[in-house]
Order: C-alpha cells, then sequence, then structure tokens
C-alpha cells in the first residue's frame, strides 16, 4: 500500500486515498491530522459562532462563506434600500443585519428611550469596536467637552467670529460684488471648519499653523478610511493587516505628525507660563486640568477631539448651503433675521440663540442628512431582553433606526426640505424646546439622544451659525447651472452631503459690519 507522502501538498489524489484508507492512521496522528485540525480551527475562528437567533436577518452568509467580508462590500451600497424597505413593511420590528463592523440588531424607533439611559449598553465599547483610536482617553475629551467647552460658549462666540471673518475672506476670495466665481464646497468648508474650530481648541497660533490644519484635517479621514478597510479583514488577521493598509500607515504618519507639533507647543507655552508672563484659555489647557496629574497624550486627545467635530460640523453647513442653494426663497427672511439679531445683541450666545429661522432650517437640514441611518450604536454588557420580547446576548452590538426622522407618520412630506418646519413646530405650545437644533428625541436623532447624546452639539450649533452668518451676508450663492442636484450619499450606516458639489457664489455687502 502506497503511503501518503510526508507533504500534504505533493500527496497524490491515489495516495490521499490510500491515506484515508489506511486503519492505522486514526491511531497514529501525522502531520495530516494536525493540518487538517488547524484548517478546521481557522475555519471556525474565521466563521464564528452561528446565531440561533429568531431575529430576522436581511443579509445573512451562505452555507459557504466563512467571512462577512462579501456581506459587508455588498451592505455598503445596499444598506439603506435594505432598511428602508424593512422599516416600511415592520415599523414596530427588530431586524438583524452584517453592517460594517459584524452583525448589528437594528431596533424599531419606538425603543429609542428605552434604551437611551440603559447603563448595560455600552457606547465606549462601540466606539473601540468602530474605531480603537477614537477611544482612547475619550473620558477626558468629554469632560472637556461638557465642563469647558459648553461652559465657556458665551466667551468662544467673540473669537470664533474672528477666526471665521479671516477664513472666509482667505477661502471665497472676490475682488467686487459683480463676478460669481466657483467653489469646491466641502473642501474649502472642511478648511473653513478645521481653521475656525482649532481656534477655539488650541489658540490663534496653532490654528494658522498650515501643517496642523494638515494633520487635523487628514487623519479623520485616513483614520476612518482605515479602520473601514480593517473591518473587511477577518478579525484575528487585523493585527497584522494594519501594519500594510496604506490609510493605516497614513493615520500613524499624522499621529507622529501632530506629536511633533504639539510638543513644540506645549514646550513654549511651558516656558512662558513659568515666567507668569501669559495664560492661556483652550483645549490645551483644559486637556491639562481635566487630565489632573494623569498622564495622557496631548495629540491622541487633540485629534479625537477634531475626528468628532471637524468632518461632521462641515457635512452640516454643507448640507446647510446646499439646502439653501436648492430653496434660495429663503435666503432674504434669513438675513433679515440675521441683521436685526445681531444689531440688538452683538457676538452673543443669546444673539445666536434668538435666531430661530437660522436654527430651524439647520435643524431640518440635519433631520434629512444626520451621520447615518441608524443612531445610539451600544454593545451589550450582558444579556438584555427588551420590552417588546426582543432578545440580544452579552456582546451583541445593537442601534435604533433613525427611520423616524423620514416618515410622513412623524414629518409632514418628509422628503421635502422645508427650512421652517422647526420654526413653526417651536411656536406650538408644547413644542417650544423639542424642536430647538440642539434638543434630541426619538423623532429627531440627529445629535443621538440620551446619556451619550452629542456633548459637542452646543458648540457645534453655535460654530455653524457663525459660518453660515459670515456665508449669507458676504456673499450671494447658488448652484451651478446646469449641473446635477446635490445628492445625500450613503455608505453602509453612514449618510453625508453631497461630497462633488460645487457652488457659485459673488460678493455682496453686508448690512452691517461683521
Ligand atoms: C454637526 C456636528 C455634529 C454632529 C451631527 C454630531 C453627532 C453626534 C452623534 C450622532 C453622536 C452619537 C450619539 C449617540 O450615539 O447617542 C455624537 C457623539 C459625540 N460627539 Fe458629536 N456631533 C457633532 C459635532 C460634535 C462636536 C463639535 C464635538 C466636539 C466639540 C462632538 C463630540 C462628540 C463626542 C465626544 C461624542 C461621544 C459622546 C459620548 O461618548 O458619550 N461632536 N455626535
Amino acid at each position: 500500500m502506497a503511503q501518503p507522502s510526508s507533504s500534504p501538498s505533493v500527496a497524490s489524489f491515489e495516495g490521499f486515498r490510500a491515506w484515508v484508507d489506511d486503519p492505522t492512521i486514526i491511531s497514529t496522528p501525522t502531520p495530516y491530522v494536525l493540518a487538517a485540525a488547524f484548517a478546521v480551527a481557522v475555519l471556525f475562528l474565521f466563521q464564528g459562532q452561528k446565531s440561533t437567533s429568531p431575529i430576522p436577518h436581511l443579509n445573512p452568509r451562505n452555507t459557504l462563506e466563512f467571512t462577512d467580508t462579501h456581506r459587508k462590500k455588498d451592505f455598503l451600497t445596499r444598506s439603506r434600500a435594505m432598511l428602508d424597505a424593512w422599516f416600511r413593511d415592520h415599523p414596530d420590528k427588530t431586524v438583524r443585519v452584517i453592517g460594517d463592523t459584524g452583525e448589528v440588531t437594528v431596533l424599531p424607533p419606538h425603543l429609542t428611550n428605552e434604551i437611551r439611559n440603559d447603563p448595560r449598553l455600552s457606547f465606549s465599547r462601540w466606539v473601540y469596536k468602530g474605531f480603537r483610536e477614537g477611544s482612547r482617553e475619550s473620558h477626558i475629551v468629554q469632560g472637556v467637552i461638557m465642563k469647558d467647552l459648553t461652559k465657556y460658549l458665551n466667551k468662544v462666540t467673540e473669537p470664533l467670529a474672528e477666526e471665521t471673518a479671516l477664513v472666509v475672506e482667505e477661502q471665497y476670495p472676490a475682488s467686487d460684488n459683480k463676478a460669481w466665481h466657483t467653489t469646491h464646497l466641502r473642501e474649502s468648508m472642511l478648511r473653513v471648519v478645521s481653521r475656525v474650530s482649532s481656534r477655539v481648541f488650541l489658540g490663534d497660533e496653532v490654528c494658522r499653523n498650515g501643517d496642523w490644519l494638515n494633520v487635523t484635517r487628514n487623519y479623520t479621514v485616513n483614520g476612518f478610511r482605515g479602520a473601514e478597510e480593517l473591518r473587511l479583514w477577518p478579525g484575528p488577521l487585523r493585527f497584522f493587516a494594519h501594519w500594510f493598509l496604506p490609510s493605516c500607515t497614513r493615520a500613524r504618519a499624522d499621529v507622529r505628525e501632530a506629536r511633533r507639533i504639539l510638543n513644540e507647543v506645549l514646550e513654549k507655552r511651558r516656558a512662558l507660563k513659568q515666567s507668569g508672563e501669559v495664560e492661556f484659555d483652550d483645549a490645551i489647557e483644559w486637556f491639562e486640568r481635566e487630565a489632573k496629574g494623569r498622564d495622557y497624550d496631548p495629540a491622541v486627545v487633540q485629534l479625537t477631539l477634531s475626528s468628532a467635530a471637524i468632518h461632521t460640523t462641515t457635512d452640516l453647513i454643507s448640507q446647510v448651503m446646499m439646502d439653501l442653494c436648492s430653496n434660495p426663497e429663503i435666503i432674504d427672511e434669513l438675513r433679515q433675521e440675521i441683521v436685526r439679531a445681531l444689531t440688538e445683541g452683538g457676538w452673543k450666545k443669546t444673539t445666536l440663540y434668538s435666531m430661530k429661522l437660522l436654527d430651524s432650517a439647520i435643524k431640518e437640514s440635519l433631520r434629512m442628512n444626520p451621520t447615518g441611518i441608524i443612531s445610539l450604536r451600544r454593545v451589550a454588557e450582558d444579556n438584555i431582553r427588551f420590552s417588546d420580547g426582543t432578545f440580544v446576548p452579552k456582546n451583541g452590538i445593537i442601534a435604533v433606526s433613525a427611520q423616524n426622522m423620514w416618515d410622513p407618520k412623524t414629518y409632514d412630506k418628509p422628503n421635502e426640505w422645508d427650512g421652517r418646519r422647526f420654526l413653526r413646530m417651536r411656536e406650538t405650545p408644547g413644542q417650544e424646546n423639542t424642536a430647538q437644533l440642539v434638543s434630541t428625541g426619538p423623532e429627531h436623532l440627529g445629535f443621538g439622544h440620551g446619556q451619550h447624546a452629542c456633548p459637542g452639539r452646543f458648540f457645534a450649533s453655535n460654530e455653524a451659525k457663525v459660518v453660515l452668518i459670515h456665508l449669507l451676508l458676504k456673499y450671494d450663492w447658488r448652484l451651478v447651472k446646469g449641473a446635477p442636484p446635490p445628492k445625500i450619499q450613503h455608505s453602509g450606516f453612514s449618510l453625508s452631503a453631497d461630497p462633488t458639489i460645487k457652488l457659485e457664489y459673488r460678493r455682496r455687502t453686508p448690512e452691517i459690519e461683521i
């Protein structure tokens, strides 16, 4: 009887049959048995545990699929259609999908209030799963946003306005009031927002440092793209793959560059502080205070802050600008409100609060284009059964569908942008507070809801208003004639403003000097 070759890779079929037929093989472990056991173990590892949940699944793996990679790729393009169809036909029923981070149980909107403050549902574990670096030292970041940034909103309004005036002039140059110019909206807005946010986060010197602005803009893109690409790899291979993926390599280089820039700034500041001549009051100092002597990485906290703040705010302001250009009849009314409020109150938090039409228009753009088609993503820290009977096992990922925001039962003509919608609601007794941009609730999950609702929303709201005031009073805006209309983009669970859109602008003389 032919013996199998000592190497399985060169074993002929005959040899293999003879080997299988050999009775001694059972009692004599050979490299073949070990290789087979290894292969089964690897397949099992990649395949993960098969779920026995009775919750319907929209895109389950086929029997012979050993990883989620194909499902995840497919979900990137079909996500919205899949979930829209499910919740249209089953508005109150939970469903499972394989999304970017693996299987997610998507709960219907009516369960929002049930999960918003449930301590068994972890937000930080979800962030860690979605973007590991983003969860490092996130407690310090939240502390600074809530204790300092929100408290000092009044104090930061004037610096915000001052920096906006400078950067808007740079990004939208125009020599006279006659000629129309074209701008790539997303690119120019990203430059405006990164500069204005950095003014508050790092002070007036660093916010004009081109190297810092490049890092702060690029890190979010490279970091999240790296995370997205890595998630297409099976979990056990990611520790290895990240060394070779170009976006991960770029993100690591961004962190190194951020450390280099910030270390120089910190050294300079230490010397100045020791001389007792200068005091600083920006997020660099707030982080020092919040850390209370604990070791932390100043570059990582600043990058975490900018990755939460800059692209989200850029996206929202860009969306508002596209919506205003598509609905230009509201622009004059907005200008009148702005001029009235600024004349009476100047650059103050309360002045921005009094611009209720502007607030309404921004909230409407966020309603149509929130950060995603789901919200309140969490990881279950225990087995959990919800009031409708839905069971989620420990370590399962859940989220709530944001479907309410586009449901005709919640909003009349939900697919039409109506800049006055939330102003009308605000004037309705009982809805004065819920209709404000910064208010959260199951009907509007633009900033999430509950204990992890976006803590930066008060700052984001003010920043968006300050930028829009400058854009509207200093320029006329319009869509490029003949170009395709802006379309909200979706990728997996994420939504974003059309990244391709160009707008035309023309200088105008503002009614008041700003
Ligand atoms: C228009 C701009 C923004 C939008 C649409 C937005 C949206 C969101 C959303 C949807 C969440 C998740 C809430 C949840 O899952 O319940 C969130 C969380 C968060 N946002 Fe924002 N955000 C914006 C601006 C900002 C800014 C400017 C900052 C910082 C200054 C910030 C800092 C954060 C942080 C730290 C969290 C995590 C909260 C936690 O850990 O509990 N965001 N944001």
